[in-house]
């Protein structure tokens, strides 16, 4: 039996959450078009008879400007000294630039072996695969290279086989059946998060943050769940609720479509929005959302 921990690592938005997404089967790690939302580390878990591969999400990594930039930076580098396997994903259609050669600079010294994974060759051709890869190549050796689209689930198995192949002898760590070791309350958060994200598009910034505050089963069989969607500024919250209610209607409406499914039963979404002056600087507020240092 193989099995073991891998991280994931890589600029923004070139796919990580995706990838773990796709290979889990559920929506447990928060995707979006924007960059930098994975802020929780995340553990999608794979099970097969060959093994158990245990996922990592990491936060893009990135030069911080908040505290909160801190702790996604210090998760990262903490996250690499802890596993068995780096994957470092890059996205084919971004040429290489000083994004990459930062993250190839924080790689420089890892003992364990790094994978490089071109995403999102769904959208280029062969030839432009192989010329992106060259030049990769030329920055340092990786133990394997893979190229895969993790939207459309392409060479994904092969990428498994690969993973479970360098991957050292040990145990189930996890039981069979668990796809994350996420408490519930902040997988509903990130679904929230998401879609509020989503819905408003470029007009609230990523100083959005979601709390669940109450989580019961109600007599009538549903569960009810009190969220509160913390935001910077009056201006912002103003967006977030939209004409008569309308934006925050729409995003509750979503979210909580993706709750049941998750929890696999009726939910009632209660969604709050709530002004919290320059949270991302404030510590308290930063561990009673969960991003603890
Ligand atoms: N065409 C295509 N799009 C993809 C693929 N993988 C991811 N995407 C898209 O790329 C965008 C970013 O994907 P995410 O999975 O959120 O990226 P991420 O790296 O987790 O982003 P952060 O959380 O910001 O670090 C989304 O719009 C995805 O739908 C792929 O293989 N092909």
């Amino acid at each position: 039996m193989k099995s073991g921990f891998v991280s994931i690592v890589g600029r923004p938005n070139v796919g990580k959450s995706t990838l773990l997404n796709t290979i889990i089967g559920e929506k447990i790690a928060i995707v979006s078009e924007k960059p930098q939302t994975t802020r929780t580390r995340i553990q999608g878990i794979y099970t097969c008879e060959r093994g158990q591969v245990i996922f990592v999400d990491t936060p893009g990594i990135h030069k911080p400007k908040h505290l909160l930039g801190e702790y996604m930076v210090k998760v990262s580098a903490r996250s690499l000294e802890e596993v068995d396997i780096i994957y470092y994903m890059t996205d084919v259609t971004r040429p290489f630039g000083g994004g990459e050669s930062f993250i190839l600079e924080q790689l420089k010294d890892a003992r364990v072996p790094v994978f490089l994974l071109v995403n999102k060759i769904d959208l280029v051709s062969e030839q432009e695969v192989k010329d992106y890869i060259q030049i990769f190549n030329q920055q340092r050796s990786f133990s394997e290279v893979v190229s895969i689209s993790a939207a459309c689930g392409t060479n994904l198995q092969l990428l498994i086989d690969k993973t479970l192949d360098a991957l050292p002898e040990g145990p189930l760590y996890y039981p069979e059946d668990d796809l994350t070791d996420q408490p519930i309350y902040l997988l509903i958060a990130e679904l929230i998060r998401e879609k509020a994200l989503m819905l408003t598009r470029d007009e609230v910034p990523h100083s959005l943050a979601v709390e669940v505050e109450e989580f019961k089963k109600q007599s009538n069989g549903k569960v009810y769940v009190r969220a509160a969607i913390y935001m910077e500024r009056d201006s912002q919250k103003g967006i977030l609720i939209g004409k008569k209610g309308q934006m925050l209607k729409t995003i509750g409406e979503q979210a909580r479509q993706d709750i049941e499914s998750l929890l696999d039963t009726a939910v009632y979404l209660d969604l709050w929005v709530k002004v919290k002056k320059n949270w991302r600087d404030n510590e308290g507020t930063l561990n009673q959302l969960g991003y603890r240092m």
